[in-house]
């Protein structure tokens, strides 16, 4: 059974100001999130992503459908009984958010002191999750005599101090340069490898995506518009918005000014040939295009690599007759994507 089960969810807020109508920040989401998964969620700026992480948490109760974390349907619990399922999430933020009075070993503390864990058990967590996340030589430093990558791992210490099932990342790297963004993914990745922790990554980034995520969905104006295996969107989204994301990394496919110039030089249908997983068939394109006399020009592609698996495009200028170029892919829809470039 899915550790997070989001069903038929609607949030709708109460207008903001007068002559505004209500809105809805989520309409009808509903998501499995598996146990020991890393789960994406990606969208652009007010897509529904941090009201649906706070669902989760739930400092926030749906308007309709259910929530329901580890088999208990926490959009219906009271507030006084959410204590404990609050202890079992993690909440890493964008902003870090620790206690600038304390120190590094103090803020990892302070979610063992909520939880009522002995104080003589403290010692040995703080200095394991020191050791972990790496920083045992700033235990006494505070906040702000840190770099942004190390508040970061502070903030993951911390919020795996009570050993939490689940850990909800809401953009927690989008203040950090590229070389931190890496060094603390990869930390992610080592708190899901090695101790089973279930992670929920709330990011506009598909690059975060590719790095630490198994499944992904994507969310577009408070909906979920398409969700499935990292390798698989990357290799062949489908909604319009994760055609828009994939983009942003993947570019062996024309696009924009690059579509253009291929447009003026090539005044013939220009295909896209799409291939996955070390799939051989690109021969057969060629063979199949040259057995129908239809003449090619390699113009732009690529190979990708997600999850240490390949995709790749092949785009080509062809040049025949509409009949010939037609019957050839026909028959080599059967090895490959089409995607005849307008
Ligand atoms: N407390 C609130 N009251 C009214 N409207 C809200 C409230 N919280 C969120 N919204 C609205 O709900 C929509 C979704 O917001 P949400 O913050 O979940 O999006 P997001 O994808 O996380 O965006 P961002 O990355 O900018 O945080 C937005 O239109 C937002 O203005």
């Amino acid at each position: 059974m899915a550790i997070i089960q989001i069903a038929d969810v609607t949030k709708v807020f109460a207008a903001r100001g007068r002559g505004e109508a209500p809105s809805a920040a989520l309409d009808g989401v509903s998501l499995d999130i598996e146990r020991g998964d890393v789960f994406g969620i990606i969208g652009y700026s007010g897509a529904g992503k941090s009201t649906l992480v706070r669902l989760i948490n739930a400092l926030e109760k749906p308007t309709s459908g259910s929530v329901h974390v580890n088999d208990v349907e926490v959009s219906a619990l009271r507030e006084s009984q959410l204590r404990e399922v609050r202890l079992g999430i993690g909440m890493v933020f964008q902003q870090f958010n620790l206690f600038n009075s304390r120190t590094v070993w103090g803020n990892i503390e302070y979610p063992l002191k909520v939880a009522g864990v002995p104080k003589e058990q403290h010692q040995a967590r703080i200095s394991e999750l020191l050791h972990f996340v790496g920083l045992v030589d700033q235990a006494h430093a505070y906040p702000d005599q840190l770099s942004g990558g190390q508040k970061q791992r502070v903030g993951i210490a911390r919020a795996l101090a009570t050993s939490p099932a689940i850990l909800l990342a809401d953009e927690a790297t989008s203040a950090l340069d590229p070389e931190t963004t890496r060094e603390v993914l990869a930390l992610l990745k080592r708190v899901n490898e090695e101790f089973g922790v279930t992670i929920v990554v709330i990011t506009h980034e598909m690059e975060v995506i590719r790095s630490i995520a198994h499944k992904v969905a994507v969310m577009e104006n408070g909906r979920i518009v398409e969700t499935g295996d990292v390798f698989d969107i990357f290799a062949a989204p489908q909604a319009e918005a994760t055609k828009r994301f994939v983009s942003t990394i993947v570019t062996s496919v024309p696009e924009g000014a690059a579509l253009e110039v291929l447009r003026s030089k090539h005044p013939g249908r220009i295909v896209t040939f799409s291939f996955a997983d070390g799939n051989t068939s690109q021969s057969a394109v060629f063979l199949t295009l040259g057995e129908a006399k239809v003449g090619f020009e390699l113009v732009y592609g690529g190979i990708n690599e997600v999850q240490a698996r390949t995709f790749g495009h092949l785009t080509l200028a062809l040049t025949g007759t509409d009949d010939a170029i037609d019957s050839a892919l026909a028959s080599i829809r059967s090895v490959a994507t089409v995607t005849e470039v307008k």
